[in-house]
């Protein structure tokens, strides 16, 4: 058995490919057109085929040539204030052509599906930590574009007699304990990501967007999550799915909120550097909290996180970003 790993070359699909070699697993596509990951995250035992998701008869072939079963869809765009800036490239990326890919899939014979959903497609919940079955309020083009992703993967599934796991990822953060992946990419505009750069002098300072919202000290509420923790759930969701279980969609998240503030203050004391911190008003899109209800993946699927700990998430986002100084990366 084969697996295709869209977006296998970025930051959270690096590691799920790190996650099935370490499992074992027979063989690890990646389908990735390196618009924001990086050939040299891959493993040398890995395929890479260099190209669009939405490239019909590319997918097709590689899913024939491979005889894969199994794909888990990582490749996106992933930045809610673009988002806002250019939602019809965000649908385009997110939704038209996942929509070519999942048709493509299917027709060359591809039975499971591991969609990276987010915790964008909740919005402003009414409800914190919110449940899986409170009705989806995205507050951007972000939120939409993946929303409108799992419905598609949700009624082609039941069409056509596939399965599906669609996992809405909350704030994925850290890197492989290991060393041998982490969040790489330049630019990048990741809370943890962006400190850890001030923290190193890559960057003159921290901007805190927002400090008026109604949390108890004024900045946003996130539940962070280690990108491990999260590559291990789609190996638990690939096993169940195999094995037969029902489709299924579950919050990927710890249960617990921090705020921007708290989480500066943790990279401040890791890192033992005092960076600058500019107060700016809010950015475009954010809600104020999002926190997972965490019980239903645990339950289903019987997951069990072994990194929940801002000090050791914040620890090896920090050595992963001096590993690509001396890289000579940004
Ligand atoms: N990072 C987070 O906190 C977070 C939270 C929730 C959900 N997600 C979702 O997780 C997934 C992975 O995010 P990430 O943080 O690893 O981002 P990333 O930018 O590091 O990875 C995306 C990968 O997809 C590739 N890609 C993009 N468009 C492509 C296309 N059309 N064809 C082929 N390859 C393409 C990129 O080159 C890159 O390797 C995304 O679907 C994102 O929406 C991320
Ligand atoms: O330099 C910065 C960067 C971020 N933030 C704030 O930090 C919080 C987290 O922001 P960020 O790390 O950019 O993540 P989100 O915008 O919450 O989005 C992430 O988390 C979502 C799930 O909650 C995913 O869907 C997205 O793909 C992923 O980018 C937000 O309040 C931001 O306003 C700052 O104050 N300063």
């Amino acid at each position: 058995m084969a697996v295709l790993v869209t977006g296998g070359a970025g930051y959270i699909g690096s590691h799920m490919v790190l996650a099935l070699i370490d499992a074992g697993h027979d063989e690890v596509v990646v389908l990735d057109d390196l618009s924001t990951g990086f050939d040299w995250a891959l493993p040398p035992e890995v395929t890479l085929v260099r190209g669009d998701v939405a490239d019909q008869s590319l997918v097709a072939e590689t899913i024939r040539r491979h005889r894969i079963d199994a794909l888990a869809h990582f490749a996106a765009k992933i930045v809610v204030p673009d988002s806002v800036s250019d939602p019809l490239g965000y649908y385009l990326a997110n939704t038209v052509k996942s929509r070519a890919l999942i048709e493509a899939a299917i027709g060359a014979g591809v039975r499971h599906v591991i969609f990276s959903s987010t915790a964008a497609v909740y919005g402003e919940p009414a409800i914190v930590p919110v449940p899986e079955d409170l009705a989806p309020n995205p507050i951007n083009p972000y939120g939409r574009s993946k929303l409108m992703t799992e419905w598609m993967l949700e009624d082609a599934a039941r069409a056509h007699g596939i399965s599906y796991v669609a996992l809405r990822y909350f704030n994925v953060a850290g890197a492989d304990p290991r060393g041998r992946s982490g969040q790489s990419t330049p630019n990048a505009t990741h809370l943890i990501k962006v400190a850890t750069q001030a923290a190193l002098g890559k960057r003159g300072q921290l901007e805190v967007f927002g400090t008026d919202y109604p949390t108890p000290d004024g900045s946003c509420l996130r539940d962070y999550i280690q990108v491990s923790d999260l590559a291990a759930a789609h190996l638990v969701a690939l096993n169940h799915l195999r094995g037969g279980g029902d489709s299924l969609t579950l919050n990927c998240g710890y249960g617990r909120g921090y705020s921007v503030l708290e989480v500066i203050d943790v990279v401040k004391s890791v890192s033992g550097v005092d960076f600058p911190v500019k107060l700016s008003p809010r950015r475009p899109g954010d809600p104020s909290r999002i926190i997972a209800g965490a019980d239903r993946i645990r339950a289903e699927l019987g997951w069990v996180p072994q990194h929940d700990d801002l000090r050791a998430i914040v620890t090896q986002a920090l050595a992963w970003e001096e590993a690509l100084g001396r890289r000579n990366l940004r």
